[in-house]
């Protein structure tokens, strides 16, 4: 039993410890990366749960949702005030896993994955509080450019592996930016706190 899975109610408790069972026998069973489900680790998933719950962010964007484990502990928080999150992922049999999950979880009313490019999904959102970046590190920078302008003022992005990973670039042209304000947490696997500027 993961302490941190203790935060998740009885529906989608077991449904986030089986995942994490699942990732880690994959990593111990040495499965090639685009095998994985790659999920985030739990204290990455409770960090995550316990910033939308300080943030309320209403409109949460998740870029890379894989069969959903970090979408579950957001839509846990997302639960707690009426906020919605949308999750999206490039390949179709991952997205409709990652729905299946929430529904187990009891959080389908708060939460969906949409199949296809993150970036895509990005141009029919809007007033997004919070989004998480978790897909491929090399395309970063893409992702972001292609939410940002769908962030509201003073709204947080949140990029996962930025420490595990070489993420130079991003993290470069992150700083490189007069519109927003941006620090390296060490972490876990390092997550990027980057706040859009008011
Ligand atoms: C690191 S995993 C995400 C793990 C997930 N956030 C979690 O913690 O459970 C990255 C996922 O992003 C997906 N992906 C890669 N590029 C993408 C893109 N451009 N748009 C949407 N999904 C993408 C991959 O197929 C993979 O399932």
């Amino acid at each position: 039993m993961v302490p941190e899975h203790a935060l998740a109610d009885d529906r989608a408790r077991p449904v986030l410890e089986r995942l994490h069972a699942l990732d880690q026998a994959q990593r111990e069973a040495g499965l090639p990366t685009e095998q994985r489900i790659r999920s985030v680790t739990p204290p990455t998933g409770a960090f995550l749960y316990a910033t939308v719950l300080a943030l309320r962010p209403s409109r949460i964007f998740e870029m890379g949702s894989s069969v959903g484990y970090s979408t579950i502990w957001l839509a846990l928080a997302a639960r707690a005030y009426g906020g919605r999150v949308i999750g999206s992922e490039l390949l179709p049999e991952r997205a409709e896993a990652a729905n299946q999950h929430l529904r187990e979880a009891g959080l389908d009313a708060v939460a969906e994955v949409r199949t296809g490019d993150a970036a895509e999904i990005a141009g029919e959102l809007d007033s997004l509080g919070l989004v998480f970046i978790d897909a491929e590190k090399d395309d970063y920078t893409r992702l972001f450019e292609a939410v940002i302008d769908h962030v509201l003022p003073g709204g947080l992005i949140l990029t996962d592996n930025v420490v595990s990973h070489d993420c130079t670039a991003y993290l470069s042209f992150l700083r490189q930016r007069s519109d927003v304000t941006t620090v390296t947490l060490s972490y876990e696997r390092g997550i990027e706190w980057t706040v859009k500027g008011w």
